[in-house]
């Protein structure tokens, strides 16, 4: 079973105006979602739709964390949250004509009694994979991301930005690093998939066992122990991008707990962050073909290590 650990879940409002946003005036629309997000708990819901056993877990509380553990349950996605004395976040995803903007809260305050909790609820559930996904709210450290890693016999996957990644300790199973995640946990600068592979490889160095590479229009990358594997992205009409390097990490945990290979494994993820980006904000698109893999995606040895 794969747990998804969310410090920092979060309402996802994603809202839709068909004009560019001006300063000074109101934009009115019709189109807006709300769903349960945050990337752990994204990757508990891509997971399951996947066909692979998650339970999501991290702080709700307030009447925002009331709508996400709502949702959740209602999409009969398993749950075990600790609750907070303190406010879950909203996040407002705007696609205008003129762009896709992402504005997301810090989060609220989370005590060192949460955190306890969180590592007690963590060895509840006896996990086989332990994800924790996204930022960290106040009050929560990356010492507490190494400490739940250390906390049970489980494999650990960070899908985290490129400032935590940098920092953390303890040994990694997975991590999931965009273009710009590789440039600030390697201090490289990123732009070819040569520099993208020698940012990777410095990760995988550094003690994570797979760095999944997510790098959008160019595919995603895997590096293991033996190769470096590549895959490129699918032609699909994009709605917008939010959650897809979850989806990639979800493809990838899925496949794994289905027992595919590593190949396979990066398939799976560029092939289910191909429909995350064709529904809007964090939805569950359709998955069901993803595992049957009908969809052909050329995975390429790029060189053996
Ligand atoms: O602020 P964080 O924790 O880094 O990111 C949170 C978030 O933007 O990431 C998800 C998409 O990946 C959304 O569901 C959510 O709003």
């Amino acid at each position: 079973m794969i747990l998804t650990v969310t410090p920092n879940p979060a309402v996802d409002h994603t809202i839709h105006f068909d004009e560019p946003l001006q300063p000074g005036v109101v934009h009115r629309t019709d189109d807006a979602v709300f769903t349960a997000g945050g990337k752990g708990i994204n990757v508990a819901k891509y997971v399951s739709a996947l066909d692979a056993d998650a339970t999501a877990s991290g702080f709700l509380g307030g009447h925002f964390g009331k709508f996400v553990r709502d949702r959740l349950d209602a999409d009969g996605i398993a749950s075990d949250f600790v609750t907070v004395d303190a406010d879950t976040r909203l996040n407002t995803t705007v696609l205008a004509e003129d762009g896709e903007y992402k504005l997301n809260h810090n989060g609220p305050q989370i005590r060192a009694a949460d955190v306890d909790e969180l590592v007690e609820t963590a060895q509840a559930n006896e996990p086989d994979t332990l994800l924790v996904g996204g930022s960290l709210p106040p009050g929560m450290s990356l010492a507490d991301v190494d400490r739940l890693a250390r906390a049970g016999d489980w494999q650990i996957a960070v899908d985290m930005g490129g400032e935590y990644l940098a920092e953390l300790d303890a040994d990694y199973y997975v991590c999931k690093p965009n273009r710009s995640e590789l440039a600030t946990a390697t201090g490289r600068t990123v732009e070819t998939e040569a520099d993208a592979i020698a940012a990777a490889e410095e990760l995988h160095a550094r003690g994570f066992e797979y760095v999944l590479a997510s790098l959008g229009a160019d595919g995603a990358l895997l590096v293991t122990d033996s190769e470096v594997l590549s895959a490129p992205a699918l032609d699909v009409e994009v709605v917008d991008t939010v959650g897809a390097g979850d989806a990639v990490m979800s493809g990838f945990l899925a496949a794994r707990e289905h027992g595919l290979s590593d190949a396979d494994a990066l398939r799976m993820g560029v092939l289910t962050a191909s429909r995350v980006v064709g529904v809007a904000g964090t939805r569950v698109p359709h998955l069901e073909d993803v595992l049957t893999n009908e969809t052909h995606v050329e995975v390429t040895t790029v060189r053996s290590r």
